[in-house]
């Protein structure tokens, strides 16, 4: 995949519940190999435009066109939910984690692979029979589920309950499954949200290197500020559903309407120790 390749494209993307208006007219774009954030106050429209995003909502206007390396231009906004995973290889996680509690970590990457080993079953007669194409498919999707928990950091939790684990190994075991999937585009709904600070730390260097060494498109809400400045590479500011800045985190903490808006003037949350892979730039 092209490094710096625009990867989704978002034009006058409107989203009406009613009299009310979530999002307005917003265009933008996300690049392969790039963190992208969308950040702003309590009911900006975040939410709203990851399902317009996912199939999850039918967009009043708009469109929303993913620029797939094999399968060319594909307008998610005509998509249903399935096959924007499935197809378009856009995955997301959601603001509550979404695990299986009872089953174990490995077997919810497991689910995660449902559709391969669907297929490789021949929808149940090879799997039925355990024949060696769906038993190699199985032995795969095990290799892929452990080499994701492997990267993600959390092998050793493999057979434990999802549901015991603590909440910073459940995100870390969330994103695990989303990359199982194949991602191209990567959409993470407030992923730091009740980690400490050191997990945070420890999830923004994580999303960096997923995002360069993959290649994909990462799309983030988050509203850990000291998160969104170190991870992007360049933010989309909303406001009551409209775009009111974009640029890269120096630029977005530098802007006047973001600052009133939504980041407030003591606000230096974000403003603390630079990460390692800044330190090791600048060594
Ligand atoms: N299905 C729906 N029906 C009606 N209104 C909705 C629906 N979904 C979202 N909204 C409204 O749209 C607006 C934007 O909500 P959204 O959840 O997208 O905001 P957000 O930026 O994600 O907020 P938060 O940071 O609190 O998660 C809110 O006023 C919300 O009440």
């Amino acid at each position: 995949m092209t490094i710096g390749h625009p990867l989704l494209s978002v034009e006058n993307l409107t989203m009406q519940f009613g009299g009310l208006r979530a999002i307005e007219n917003l265009s933008m774009l996300a690049h392969a190999a790039q963190v992208t954030s969308v950040i702003g106050p309590n009911g900006a429209g975040k939410t709203t435009f990851f399902n317009c995003l996912t199939g999850f909502y039918r967009p009043t206007r708009g469109a929303l066109t993913l620029s797939h390396p094999k399968r060319g231009e594909l307008r998610l906004d005509a998509m249903r939910s399935v096959d924007v995973a499935r197809t378009a290889q856009v995955v997301r996680t959601f603001q509550n984690i979404r695990l299986f509690p009872r089953m174990t970590v490995l077997e919810n990457l497991m689910v995660a692979q449902h559709n391969t080993l669907q297929r490789a079953s021949r929808f149940s007669i090879a799997g039925a029979l355990n024949l060696a194409s769906y038993r190699r498919a199985s032995e795969q999707a095990i290799d892929n589920a452990l080499t994701w928990l492997g990267r993600l950091g959390v092998r050793d939790v493999a057979e434990k309950a999802a549901g015991d684990m603590p909440y910073g190994v459940q995100r870390r075991v969330e994103i695990a499954r989303a990359m199982c999937a194949g991602p191209i585009l990567l959409c993470l709904d407030e992923p730091a949200a009740g980690l400490n600070p050191r997990e945070s730390a420890e999830l923004t260097e994580l999303l960096r290197s997923l995002a360069k060494e993959q290649g994909i498109g990462i799309l983030l809400i988050e509203h850990d500020m000291s998160v969104v400045m170190k991870v992007s590479d360049h933010i989309v500011v909303l406001n009551h559903g409209k775009k009111i800045a974009e640029g890269c985190p120096a630029e977005i903490k530098a802007n006047p309407d973001v600052v009133s808006a939504y980041l407030g003037e003591d606000d230096d949350s974000y403003t603390d120790e630079p990460m390692p892979h800044e330190r090791s730039a600048h060594a």
